[in-house]
């Protein structure tokens, strides 16, 4: 029995011993792993410019610190200093300790559970304990919640009492915008309803890829990427590059031509939220595989960068040159069909120039047509119906991007023919139920970034989306990198043109020029 006490006693003293010889190695290491956390965190939270340069004077220091007589190890004796300091004090540093809400976060949740009472309160409730009730709590209510680092609500699973109408639009949205208020201003949320359960989640969203520049996406003729959406909202990912290197992200891929079943796409976004640059973005990866035509009603010259390039047989902005750009289009629609259809009939393969994707991008047409009536002129919109209505079996694609303001001015046949939707920049999810016909499962940012709104093909899901910068390489303010980034994407002037223009050109060019500048 003392023997086995002894050898007790011994793999003690002898245990204690080895902890204390390794005391130093686990503060150090506790210190690395925290100076790595601390690091990581600190790249994650910060903006893309600020990390250029904190990233280039990193380099520089390190090679600095290389270079120096006994610099690297230096280096590694300060490192080891500093990793001691910071692993002083416990292993619990990188994991807050699970604490539970601070008063703060707790009068949080009852101002929210207080808020939404009247949501889900009804006087002639029932039995016994409503859920929401005036004087009423939120634990019974609030089954899971957590908080930020900043003591913001993140997620939120809360109980509603079964005779809410879950399936009734304005009910749900008037909970959703009271949640939206209460948890905070400034983040998407996505609401999750569950009726079967009689639950609601609410999570805050992750940011959208906003850093990803114009660049050849690698798709297939006939898929338009027109941006980026959430991580398992789309089945798919695309390895895109910025100047740190590739990742993939989730895109939205939007197929055109004559299996589409949304052959033309509808811009309606705010001033300033990015409708032209998504157009832009379109064109240039038309330019890849087809012609591009543009007309511009907003004259600002946002699409001049095009002219004279290889596969543009046009860039109008003027009524006159709007109005033949688009005359052009009527008949070379008309000439693919009948030329199509006689090459059917006569058991030949459809000739190349009628399989060529042609592009009709029509920024702002409202105010085209404004200005034609005000010249007397036809309405320039009456000319896109062809276009619209049969362009899908011609190869015809028509994008037409207007503001909000100006979308009670779209003609019918753009509203008709137009199954591929994207909203920019909206204000409030009946905005985006207006364009695309269904709500957001997440309320829109109340100061979205350029470039964010929603997409809808079809009848398919509702995607956030932000669109790649596609900035024009004419404006003056545009920077460097991005103008490179747009420039290499289009095909370089002087260029011969593709065959299809050539048999365009045949067909008859727009009584304006075959490629016009517009202005
Ligand atoms: N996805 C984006 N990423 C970065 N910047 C963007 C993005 N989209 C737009 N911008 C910038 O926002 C500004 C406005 O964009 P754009 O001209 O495309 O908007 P718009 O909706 O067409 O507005 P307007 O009708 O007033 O011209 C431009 O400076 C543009 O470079």
């Amino acid at each position: 029995m003392q023997a086995v006490r002894r050898s007790r006693g011994a793999a003690r003293a002898g245990a204690d011993g080895a902890a204390d010889v390794l005391q130093p190695l686990v503060v150090v290491g506790r210190g690395l792993r925290r100076l790595a956390y601390d690091g990581r965190a600190w790249w994650e939270a910060a903006p893309q410019e600020r990390r250029g340069p904190v990233g280039a004077l990193v380099f520089v220091g390190v090679l600095g610190v290389y270079l120096l007589p006994y610099g690297p190890a230096l280096a590694v004796g300060a490192l080891l200093v500093v990793a001691g300091w910071k692993g002083r004090g416990g292993g619990v540093a990188e994991a807050p300790a699970e604490t539970g809400p601070g008063p703060e976060e707790l009068a949080r949740l009852q101002s929210l559970y207080e808020a939404l009472v009247p949501c889900f309160a009804r006087a002639d409730e029932p039995g016994e304990e409503p859920l929401y009730a005036h004087d009423g709590t939120y634990e019974r209510s609030f089954e899971e919640f957590s908080f930020t680092g900043e003591g913001r609500v993140e997620r939120l699973l809360l109980r509603y009492p079964a005779h809410f109408a879950d399936c009734d639009a304005e009910q749900r949205q008037r909970v959703e915008r009271v949640l939206d208020a209460k948890a905070g201003r400034g983040r998407e949320y996505r609401f999750g309803w569950d009726e079967e359960r009689n639950r609601l989640e609410l999570s805050v969203l992750p940011p959208l890829p906003a850093d990803v520049v114009a660049q050849p996406f690698v798709t297939s003729p006939g898929e338009t990427v027109l941006g980026f959406t959430d991580e398992g909202a789309v089945p798919r990912t695309l390895p895109v590059t910025d100047g740190w290197g590739s990742r993939d992200v989730p895109p939205v891929v939007w197929r055109t031509g004559p299996r589409s079943t949304e052959p033309h796409l509808l811009v309606l976004g705010n001033p300033g939220s990015g409708a032209s640059t998504l157009l832009r973005s379109v064109a240039v990866q038309a330019l890849r595989h087809g012609d591009v035509l543009v007309v511009e009603g907003g004259g600002a010259g946002e699409f001049a960068f095009l002219t004279g390039r290889p596969g543009v047989p046009a860039v109008e902005s003027s009524v006159v040159g709007a109005l033949a750009a688009l005359e052009w289009v009527v008949h070379e629609t008309e000439r693919r069909l009948l030329t199509g259809h006689r090459a059917r009939q006569a058991g030949d393969p459809v000739p190349a120039d009628v399989r060529r994707p042609l592009w009709v991008v029509v920024d702002r047409p409202a105010l085209l047509s404004h200005l034609a009536r005000a010249e007397g002129r036809r309405d320039p919109q009456e000319l896109l119906e062809v276009p619209l209505r049969h362009g899908r079996a011609a190869h015809v694609t028509v994008v037409v991007a207007e503001q909000f303001e100006g979308a009670q001015a779209l003609a019918q046949a753009v509203r008709a023919y137009t199954r591929a939707r994207v909203v920019l920049g909206p204000e409030s999810a009946d905005q985006v139920r207006a364009v695309l016909g269904e709500g957001p499962a997440a309320a829109p940012a109340p100061q979205p970034p350029r470039g964010r709104g929603y997409a809808r093909l079809g009848g398919g899901p509702v995607l956030r989306l932000q669109v790649p910068a596609t900035p024009d390489p004419h404006d003056e303010e545009t920077d460097e990198a991005q103008r490179q980034a747009v420039l290499a994407l289009l095909p370089e002037r002087g260029r011969p043109a593709g065959a299809a223009r050539a048999a365009a050109q045949a067909a008859g060019p727009p009584p304006a020029g075959p490629v016009a500048a517009g202005r």
